[in-house]
């Protein structure tokens, strides 16, 4: 927003601060920085945060713009003696004068001559008010002690209660309503997680003990004694459908790929009947069978019936330089194969080399010329490719090899040791715009472990760097086998993908899921619709209107949309055909509406319209049939759950593909399906998440992955429980 005849624009910053220890460890945070409001770096001048609750501190304040950017930094003061100042790690933090400016970092604070770290979630939002905005706001706040209503600006109460810091120019106190309605996010936490960290621990280095990973372990467990692939599970299973044997080979040829667990009263095929939906395949084959539904499951039975063996399991080998997001690309595509129901992992290669060689490795570790290194980088890479052939005769299915596999060397060593076993497709990332380099290269210094114990940030650029210029001297690109090229993509200004020699279901869903991605940063705000009137009689389904506790919603729903998305240019509303979710959204104005029948809530069959209470008193076995697999059972001439997520997917991909922010106002089994996929639940878990009614989950899709944030406009008078 440029000034307006000399009367400058004032720079809105709001920040906030999340930690449970601060106030444990008796630590008031507080903010410096270069501007004079921000004691121009004097720890004496340094800005109080506001406590706003038992873990978490705000500050808002009016800056003056200025021409360059505002440099600022949290540091805690000891409660009892203020002189002791924690200034936290990293680099300094940067406001320019744009808008809507939402910095993610953590706060990271070095206690106790570093034997103790504590990390704090940082939001900081920016807007730059007009002083028209700013006086109209403080003009309503006076007469009228109502929330400003001026347009555009942010709904804020002026406290007047810092008068002294008035005088160097800026209104201090003005606190964002919409913070008032911040409730605690569950486990998927907001913090900016490394992504490689989130990848399979080496069950190789596992069994030599130097990897202390239970995850691993259990996956290895879970994989071989548990879940429905394993063919013990299969078996018993079947014996309740053969009369209690267990079924010969004759009859488990007879074993039906359909996933949908259904009504125990239906005839279950036998040998003798066959029908489309029921393809006869012996039950090793059934080992590989997604836990999907439609399109997934028959393209996974057609590749099955007619690819060679290694087609039904498929290793995408990431290639490319580092710092050119391959493994912010392998989370993405793992996230979405794992949420379609194929068995998929991420094998992260840098991750087995920390844990091998330690996290100190300086560049000298990655120069070509480096015997020692290039083999201890290649037996890593070996490791990891063994972990993961391992785990695919295991029953997995996508494989996703993140390493920089920068030499045909090195993938050559891979295609001779998946030949035969699986399908290699390379993916390789190359980017070529510098602000997008220099950016990844700097997060990349933040978060890796490589550089934990850096405590000179700039140092771990330059090692950084010149790791870089080693790989660039031997680095060759992908010009053999099958293989995807992203050109310049993530930078979300076009590009360009390459691909070659790709065929079959699942590579043509992931080329088509990679063409619509990008890291344009915006949030996707997801709620359900106002308290419907069948939820007030505990009636399931139905297209019921709204309570008067919905009604009110809707309108609370509609002030925030105001407030969250006002300095938004293009934003959109999308509900589904049922009217409470129409409802809810219509005392919205200024965005576009648009109705997705895929969002309609999961389909109750038989059951539509009762209440649990009369599906468990008419319909006993159904309801114990559900409640023993929630995830699979399908209503009698309804969806199960699995049905659900097939017909999202290509909301998934248009929420992907989507850079302005989207409203969606839909129901409780499909917003289930839908915060599974960005918080990366597994799929068991999709029927029982919890989405409270007159909630708004906030997901932020950006460089840094996923974050949530969550805000409850009001209680649900009559919380609907599931099934
Ligand atoms: O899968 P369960 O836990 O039954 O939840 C789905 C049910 O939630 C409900 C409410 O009970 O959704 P909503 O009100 O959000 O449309 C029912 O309509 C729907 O059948």
């Amino acid at each position: 927003m440029a000034s307006s005849g000399g009367i400058s624009n004032q720079l809105f910053i709001s920040v906030q601060l999340e930690s449970p220890r601060l106030a444990e460890l008796d630590l008031d945070p507080h903010l410096f920085g270069s501007h004079p409001v921000a004691g121009s770096w004097d720890p004496c001048k340094a800005l109080p945060l506001e406590r706003a609750s038992a873990a978490v501190w705000n500050l808002s304040c009016v800056v003056p713009s200025q021409r360059e950017p505002l440099d600022f930094k949290f540091l805690l003061k000891q409660r009892d003696d203020s002189s002791q100042c924690i200034v936290e790690e990293g680099p300094n933090r940067s406001l320019g004068c744009q808008s809507n400016e939402v910095e993610m970092r953590t706060a990271v604070f070095k206690l106790d001559e570093g034997k103790d770290v504590l990390e704090c979630k940082v939001q900081v939002e920016t807007e730059m008010l007009s002083p028209f905005d700013l006086a109209a706001s403080w003009k309503a706040q006076q007469e009228y002690l109502q929330p400003s209503r001026v347009r555009g600006a942010h709904d804020v109460t002026i406290n007047t209660g810092l008068e002294g810091s008035a005088k160097n120019g800026f209104a201090s106190g003005l606190e964002l309503d919409l913070e008032k309605y911040v409730v605690p996010t569950p486990n998927m936490g907001s913090g900016v997680v490394y992504a490689a960290n989130l990848t399979e621990n080496p069950r190789s280095l596992l069994q030599t003990g130097s990897s202390s990973n239970n995850d691993t372990a259990k996956d290895i467990v879970y994989n071989s004694t548990k879940g429905d692939s394993s063919p013990n599970h299969y078996v018993n299973t079947m014996k309740g459908a053969t009369g209690g044997h267990a079924p010969s080979l004759e009859e488990q040829r007879a074993m039906f790929v359909d996933r949908g667990v259904g009504s125990p009263n239906f005839a279950r095929p036998t040998k003798q009947t066959f029908s489309v939906s029921n393809f006869k395949l012996d039950s090793e084959a059934k080992q590989d069978m997604p836990a999907a539904e439609g399109a997934v499951a028959a393209a996974a039975v057609a590749d099955q019936m007619y690819g060679p063996k290694e087609d039904r399991k498929l290793t995408i080998v990431l290639v490319g330089l580092p710092a050119r997001g391959k493994t912010f690309t392998a989370a993405k595509l793992t996230r979405y194969l794992r949420w379609l129901g194929h068995e998929t992992k991420h094998f992260n290669v840098g991750k087995y080399r920390r844990l091998k060689h330690g996290t100190n490795q300086t560049a000298d570790f990655f120069r070509g010329d480096n015997r020692e290194g290039v083999e201890a980088r290649n037996e890593v890479a070996a490791l990891a490719m063994e972990d993961m052939l391992s785990w695919m005769q295991e029953g997995g299915q996508v494989g996703i090899f993140d390493a920089t596999n920068s030499t045909r060397i090195r993938r050559n060593m891979l295609m001779k040791m998946a030949e035969g076993k699986c399908k290699i497709i390379f993916l390789e990332t190359i980017c070529n715009d510098k602000d997008v380099l220099e950016r990844n290269i700097r997060l990349k210094v933040q978060q890796s472990p490589d550089y934990a114990e850096q405590t000179d940030f700039e140092a771990g650029v330059q090692d950084f760097k010149e790791r870089l210029t080693y790989y660039e001297k031997v680095y060759e690109p992908v010009e053999e086998g099958s293989y995807i090229k992203m050109i310049d993509m993530v930078s979300g200004k076009g590009g360009q993908l390459q691909i070659n020699d790709i065929s079959g279901y699942l590579p043509g869903r992931i080329v088509f899921f990679l063409v619509n991605c990008h890291l344009t940063p915006r949030p996707i705000l997801l709620t359900r619709h106002g308290e419907s009137m069948d939820n007030v009689r505990g009636r399931i389904g139905g297209d019921s209107s709204l309570s008067e506790a919905g009604q009110l919603y809707s309108r609370k729903l509609a002030s925030f949309v105001e407030k969250r998305l006002k300095s938004e240019r293009t934003a959109s509303i999308w509900t589904s055909t049922l009217q409470r979710t129409i409802l809810t959204a219509h005392p919205i104005i200024g965005f576009p509406k648009i109705q997705w029948r895929a969002l309609d809530e999961i389909n109750a069959g038989v059951c539509d319209g009762m209440t649990y209470d009369e599906i468990k008193k008419s319909k006993p076995e159904e309801y114990e049939s559900r409640k023993k697999d929630k995830l699979r059972y399908r209503y009698p001439r309804g969806e199960s759950y699995l049905d659900v997520i097939q017909r999202l997917e290509p909301v998934i991909i248009e929420l992907e593909r989507q850079r302005a922010p989207v409203v969606v106002i839909a129901h409780q089994a499909v917003l289930r399906a839908l915060y599974a996929y960005f918080a990366d639940k597994p799929l068991e878990e999709v029927p029982n998440i919890e989405i409270p009614l007159h909630t708004i989950i906030e997901i932020q899709m950006g460089v840094a992955g996923v974050q949530e944030k969550r805000y409850k406009l009001m209680d649900a008078v009559h919380p609907t429980a599931g099934l």
